[in-house]
């Protein structure tokens, strides 16, 4: 397993293909710096790329999730941002910082396998970001949440105002966006943000390591073929989504695991897949 500063990766249970993402910088309450950014996407490349995972859990370690951007980067963002000579370049460079920090969150969309964030604490600004890339969210009792840019003085731009509206609603949304009020992971619950609060953390990990675990099991084709349908319809007209998933199923249908549901059905047993 490769080796990274501001995250981990963690197969819990050596005969499980799920896999554990950790954002690990717990005494920095896991805020987002430049490492990560070039980290985060490599390694979720990297799980992309392994036979042997199926799901990816995205988890915090310590006491939460993740605190949104690491302030001293932002703080070195903004000084190398500002070029007395020429306001061009200065623009252009800080776009081109933008959308390489953009590219590592979207890189969980990116991934063929699902993503499942795991929310504890707090998560707020960047994490917000994070999570709403995610295919699926789930968090415990004591997380709270905020789109919190607008506070900085930022426009929030890693994703959060792209992809909550189709997580939360439109109206939903730009409220929160715009108040970058807390709300409390029974509200996220409420708005849709997250499918279930958990108790606790380990009551999360169990809850959402069996949950992950079910989907390891489906057919890997199925489960990587539906996150990439979801995933490219939100972005397309509805004719252009059942023209994608006419021509992605029209190979994908061709699979041994059809027929390996067909046989296990046939013989009540537990259908069993090959690997990606
Ligand atoms: C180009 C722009 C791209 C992206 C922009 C994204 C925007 C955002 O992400 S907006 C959100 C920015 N984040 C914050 O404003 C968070 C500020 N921190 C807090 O509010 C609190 O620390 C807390 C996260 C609510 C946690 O509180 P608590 O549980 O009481 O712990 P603390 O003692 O406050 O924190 C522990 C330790 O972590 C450090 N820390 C927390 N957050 C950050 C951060 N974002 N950046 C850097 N460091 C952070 C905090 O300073 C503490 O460190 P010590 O050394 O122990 O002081």
């Amino acid at each position: 397993m490769e080796k990274y500063t501001t995250i981990e990766i963690v197969q819990e249970n050596p005969k499980s293909s799920v896999f554990t993402l950790y954002l690990n910088r717990p005494r920095h309450s896991n805020a987002l710096s430049r490492e990560f950014f070039t980290e985060f996407p490599n390694a979720l490349s990297s799980l992309d790329h392994n036979p042997n995972v199926a799901v990816i859990v995205l988890s915090g370690k310590g006491k939460h999730f993740c605190s949104g951007i690491d302030l001293k980067t932002l703080a070195s963002i903004s000084a190398d941002f500002q070029s007395p000579s020429d306001r061009g370049r200065s623009g252009e460079k800080s776009r081109r910082e933008i959308k390489f920090m953009q590219k590592a969150i979207t890189a969980i969309e990116k991934c063929r396998k699902p993503v499942i964030a795991a929310v504890q604490g707090v998560c707020i600004g960047g994490g917000v970001d994070i999570i709403s890339a995610c295919d699926m969210r789930f968090c415990t009792e004591d997380a709270f949440f905020s789109v919190k840019e607008v506070d900085l003085a930022i426009t929030a731009d890693l994703g959060s105002l792209q992809r909550l509206p189709a997580i939360v609603g439109y109206g939903n949304a730009m409220e929160l966006a715009l108040t970058a009020r807390k709300f409390s992971g029974s509200e996220a619950k409420v708005l849709g943000l997250v499918s279930k609060v958990f108790g606790s953390k380990p009551d999360m990990d169990e809850g959402v390591g069996a949950i992950a675990d079910g989907i390891a099991a489906k057919s890997p084709l199925a489960v990587i073929g539906t996150k990439a349908v979801l995933v490219r319809s939100r972005d397309m007209s509805l004719s252009q989504g059942l023209d994608f998933v006419a021509t992605w199923n029209s190979s994908m249908l061709l699979s041994d695991d059809l027929k390996e549901v067909a046989a296990a059905s046939l013989q009540n047993r537990k259908p069993s897949f090959s690997k990606l």
